[in-house]
């Protein structure tokens, strides 16, 4: 299905998620780039650096048009929502869709600190949106419309494949794909200063690291076969395949995955929970902002 955003989408965060987003978008070239607006705090090199790259608009946090929005991206570090919620506050339209990438941020949360009936949707995407290339969870709030998830799935579709989860599957996605890419650049790490001690020039290597990657994913993409099954296939018994990953067994390296995908889901959920137990009552609020 195509990817559509006839819409105007605002990023509040100008960092490496809202820039992967925005080349994404941007290299689908289904949204003109006018009508993607980036903001942040303060930083206004890294806005004017955005709208060189990808003609885009950068814009002042104090000069950004609430009313010519459709749809808002949270694109700020967790320990910032709740400022930049309270900041956005009084100007968002309960039917003006916010869309969340932040890990650990649940759709309660952000509709505990919004208006009442805002549309919010939290969303998991990762950084190969940057070529078009995420996998993308979403999951929206308790007030959000049909119209606004499917609004949602469409823009998401421009940056990678989407998935509609239930919210408490959030932090295993995040564990996987939110955090996945960083793995397999790790494991590319190591393979490449292998191949660099063996002779191998770097740019090769990693190309053909790089190369074997894509491969091995592609072929579960396109064949009907388990990554069991295809490894088996590679493994010739007493070959380099079989020594290779006896190497692995023998170093822990089944569970040091196992482990990088549970800490990374667990660090989702104690994110949810630190802010949870933050979350200032509407009275504490008050008195916060006086
Ligand atoms: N990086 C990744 O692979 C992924 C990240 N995410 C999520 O994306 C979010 C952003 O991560 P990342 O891009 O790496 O972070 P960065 O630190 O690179 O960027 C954070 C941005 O947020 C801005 N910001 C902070 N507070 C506000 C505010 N109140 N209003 C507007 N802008 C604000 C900062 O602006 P300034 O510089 O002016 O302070 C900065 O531009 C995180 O919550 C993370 O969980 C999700 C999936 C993958
Ligand atoms: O490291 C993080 O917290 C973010 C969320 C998923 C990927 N990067």
């Amino acid at each position: 299905m195509a990817c559509y955003t006839k819409k105007t989408i605002a990023f509040l965060g100008a960092g490496s998620m809202a820039e992967a987003m925005i080349s994404g978008l941007v290299k689908a070239g289904i949204v003109p780039a006018n009508q993607i607006i980036v903001t942040n705090r303060s930083n206004q090199d890294r806005l004017n650096e955005l709208e060189g790259i990808y003609g885009i608009r950068g814009v002042k946090r104090d000069d950004l048009l609430f009313e010519e929005v459709d749809v808002f991206i949270l694109a700020m570090k967790p320990k910032d929502v709740e400022r930049a919620l309270q900041s956005i506050y009084d100007d968002v339209k309960p039917d003006q869709l916010i869309l969340s990438v932040l890990a650990g941020i649940s759709t309660s949360y952000m509709e505990q600190n919004l208006r009442a009936g805002q549309q919010v949707i939290r969303v998991m995407p990762n950084t190969s949106s940057m070529i078009g290339e995420s996998a993308t969870a979403l999951s929206p709030g308790k007030q959000t419309t049909r119209n606004n998830v499917k609004l949602a799935t469409d823009i998401l579709r421009c940056i990678g494949e989407v998935y509609l989860i239930n919210e408490e599957k959030m932090d295993i996605f995040t564990g996987l794909a939110g955090s996945g890419p960083a793995y397999f650049y790790y494991l590319m790490e190591h393979m490449e200063k292998e191949g660099q001690k063996a002779g191998l020039d770097t740019e090769t290597t990693r190309q053909i690291i790089a190369q074997t990657i894509v491969g091995a994913a592609k072929m579960i993409q396109e064949q009907d076969e388990t990554p069991t099954e295809l490894r088996e296939n590679v493994t010739s018994p007493n070959g380099t395949t079989a020594a290779g990953l006896d190497a692995l067994d023998n170093f822990g390296g089944g569970e040091a995955i196992s482990q990088a995908v549970k800490h990374a889901s667990k660090r989702s959920q104690e994110i949810s929970s630190q802010l949870q137990k933050t979350l200032l009552k509407p009275e504490e609020k008050k008195l916060k902002a006086i």
